[in-house]
C-alpha cells in the first residue's frame, strides 16, 4: 500500500510518481520508502501556497510567530525521537544529530530577531509627512534542502520566510525524506494553517517541476554548487524571482606558527572531519609551513586522525565519525582519493571505505605540494589536501586560488598574521584560531564566488525573505509654498 508521504494544502496524501527509498548507511537498511510527487502534485502544492497566501501574510507578526514557537516547542518535546530519524538516515552519531534539533530549537528566537533587525519598520520625521521603511514577504516561495543537516538547512530557510509571511512549498534532499516528514508532522501539530507550509518529496524530477513552476516567487536552495548553478541559470532573465543559493566550498585553513600543537590539531580535525567531512565549511586545504614547526603538527594530525573513531550512530561509547550518507558517497570518496594519489598526491593517512555495503570511511590525508592540477572541487567527505608553504603570501595566494568563497581560517599565535590574512582571503566565513565549521546561526552565513549568490543565510535570511517598501505618508494635503516654474493654479 503506498504511504501518505505528500504534504499538499494541510492534507497527507501518496506520491503519483515513481517509487524511491531512504537507506540507512551505517547498517544498509531501507528506513523510508514512498511515492515521489509527480508534476501534477507540485502544482498542487504551489497552487496551495499561492491560496493560502493572503491570508496568512495578513496575519500579524505575532499570531505567526507563535505558531513558530510552538513548532519550537514541539522539537524541544520530540527532541530524541528527531535526532535518532537524522541519525539512521544520515548515519550521523547521536551526539550531533542532538545539536542539529538544538539548532532548529534556536532558529525561532533569532530569526524573530533578525526579522526585527533587519527588515523592521523604520519612521523618519520630515517636513509636513513621515517617511516609513516597511517589508512586506514575496509571496510563494520553494524552499530545497540538502541532506547534511536536513533539519537544520531547510528550517533555516523555512522559519524566516514563515515568520515574514509567505507561504512554502518544501523540497527536501531525496536522500532524508523521513526527516523532512517528521519536522513537517511537528509543524502540522504546532498549527501550520493549510497551504502555509507544503512537502513535495521525490528526486530530481520532483525538484525540477518545482523550480520551473511559474507561480513560485523565489527559491532558497542550500546544495551542491553544480545544482545551484543550474538554477541560477533557469532563473536568468527573470529579475521577478527571487533566489538564494547556499553552494559548496574548497576552504583552505592555514597554518603558521603556533606554540599549542594539539589545540591546532583540534582545530583541523574539528575543520576537516567533523560530519564525516560533509559540511560546506568544512577545510579541504590545510596549508601548513615547511620546516620543522610546520612538521610537528603535521605530525601529531597524522597520529591524531589515525585514531578517529568512526562507528555505528548509537555505538556507546559513541564516535567522532559516523557513516557518510550513502555508500555511493563513500565510494565517491575512495575514488577522490585515488585521482589525487594518481595526479601525484601522497597519501599521509589512508582513507578506507571499509565496506561497499555501507557508508563508513576512515578520514584520510593526501599531501599535495608541488602537485599541478588539482581539481578545484568539492570533495564532499573526510579527506584532507595538503599544501606546505615558505611564505605566508604564497599559502594566502593558494587559499585564494579557488572559484569558490565560502569559509577560511587561519592558525597563529599572532595577531598581526591574522589581521594581515583577513585583509587578504576571499570568503564569507573567515576565523581565527577557531575552526571553520560550526558557523553561528546569529551571523551571516554565505559564500563568495561559486559558494553563493550574495544571499546570506542565517541571521541575513530574513532579507531574503521580505522585499523592502519605502513610504512617505501624510495624513492630510496642503499646496506648497512655492508652485514649480511653469505651473499656474
Ligand atoms: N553553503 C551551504 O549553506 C551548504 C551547502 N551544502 C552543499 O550541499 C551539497 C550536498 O547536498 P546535496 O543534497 O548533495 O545537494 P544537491 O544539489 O544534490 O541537492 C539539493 C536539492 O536540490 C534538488 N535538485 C537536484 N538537482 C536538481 C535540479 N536539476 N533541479 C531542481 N532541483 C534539483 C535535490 O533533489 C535536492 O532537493 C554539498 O555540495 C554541500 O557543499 C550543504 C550544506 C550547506
Ligand atoms: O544556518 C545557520 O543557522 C548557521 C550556519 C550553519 O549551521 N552552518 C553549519 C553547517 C554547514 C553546512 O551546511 O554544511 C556549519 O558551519 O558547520
Amino acid at each position: 500500500m503506498s504511504s501518505s508521504v505528500q504534504f499538499i494544502d494541510g492534507s497527507w496524501a501518496a506520491g503519483k510518481g515513481k517509487l524511491f527509498k531512504s537507506i540507512d548507511p551505517a547498517r544498509n537498511e531501507v528506513v523510508w520508502s514512498g511515492e515521489a510527487a509527480d508534476e501534477s502534485q507540485v502544482d498542487a502544492a504551489v497552487m496551495a501556497a499561492r491560496k493560502a497566501f493572503p491570508e496568512w501574510s495578513q496575519r500579524s507578526f505575532d499570531e505567526r510567530l507563535a505558531i513558530c514557537k510552538r513548532f519550537s516547542e514541539l522539537l524541544g518535546e520530540n527532541k530524541e525521537a528527531l535526532a535518532r530519524t537524522m541519525a539512521e538516515e544520515t548515519g550521523k552519531p547521536i551526539w550531533e544529530t542532538r545539536t542539529e534539533v538544538g539548532a532548529m530549537i534556536g532558529k525561532v528566537a533569532i530569526s524573530e530577531k533578525a526579522y526585527h533587525e533587519r527588515t523592521g519598520t523604520v519612521e523618519n520625521d520630515m517636513p509636513g509627512a513621515k517617511a516609513f521603511i516597511r517589508h512586506k514577504p514575496h509571496g510563494v516561495v520553494a524552499v530545497y534542502g540538502p541532506y547534511n543537516f536536513p533539519g537544520h538547512l531547510p528550517n533555516g530557510h523555512i522559519v524566516p520566510a514563515l515568520i515574514a509571511g509567505n507561504t512554502v512549498v518544501f523540497k527536501p534532499s531525496e536522500l532524508t525524506p523521513k526527516v523532512a516528514e517528521f519536522s513537517v508532522k511537528l509543524w502540522e501539530k504546532a498549527g501550520i494553517p493549510a497551504g502555509v507550509l507544503n512537502l513535495v518529496q521525490g528526486e530530481v524530477e520532483t525538484g525540477k517541476a518545482l523550480s520551473v513552476h511559474p507561480q513560485i516567487d523565489g527559491l532558497y536552495f542550500t546544495g551542491s554548487s553544480n545544482t545551484g548553478h543550474l538554477l541560477h541559470k533557469q532563473f536568468g532573465g527573470r529579475p521577478d524571482k527571487i533566489l538564494a543559493l547556499e553552494m559548496g566550498g574548497n576552504n583552505p585553513l592555514i597554518v603558521t606558527n603556533v606554540s599549542d600543537v594539539d589545540a591546532a590539531v583540534h582545530n583541523i580535525v574539528q575543520s576537516a572531519y567533523i560530519t564525516s567531512g560533509q559540511r560546506c565549511t568544512c577545510a579541504r586545504r590545510l596549508f601548513i609551513e615547511a620546516g620543522e614547526k610546520g612538521q610537528a603538527v603535521l605530525d601529531r594530525l597524522v597520529e591524531v586522525t589515525k585514531n578517529i573513531v568512526v562507528d555505528d550512530y548509537e555505538a556507546d561509547p559513541q564516535p567522532f565519525m559516523g557513516a557518510m550518507i550513502s555508500a555511493k558517497a563513500a565510494a565517491g570518496m575512495a575514488d577522490a582519493q585515488s585521482e589525487l594519489l594518481r595526479l601525484g598526491g601522497k597519501s599521509l593517512v589512508k582513507l578506507t571505505h571499509r565496506d561497499p555495503q555501507t557508508g563508513f570511511v576512515t578520514p584520510g590525508i593526501v599531501d599535495v605540494t608541488g602537485v599541478e592540477n588539482i581539481p578545484d572541487e568539492e570533495y564532499f567527505g573526510p579527506l584532507l589536501k595538503v599544501y606546505r608553504f615558505s611564505s605566508l603570501d604564497e599559502a594566502i595566494k593558494e587559499a585564494n586560488n579557488t572559484r569558490y568563497g565560502l569559509s577560511a581560517g587561519i592558525l597563529c599565535d599572532d595577531e598581526a598574521t591574522y589581521r594581515y590574512f583577513f585583509k587578504h582571503i576571499r570568503a564569507g566565513i573567515v576565523n581565527w584560531n577557531k575552526p571553520i565549521t560550526g558557523a553561528s546561526s546569529a551571523a551571516p552565513f554565505g559564500g563568495i564566488g561559486a559558494s553563493g549568490n550574495h544571499r546570506a543565510s542565517a541571521y541575513y535570511a530574513a532579507d531574503y525573505c521580505s522585499y523592502p517598501v519605502a513610504s512617505v505618508e501624510a495624513s492630510s494635503m496642503t499646496m506648497p509654498e512655492s508652485l514649480a516654474p511653469g505651473l499656474k493654479f
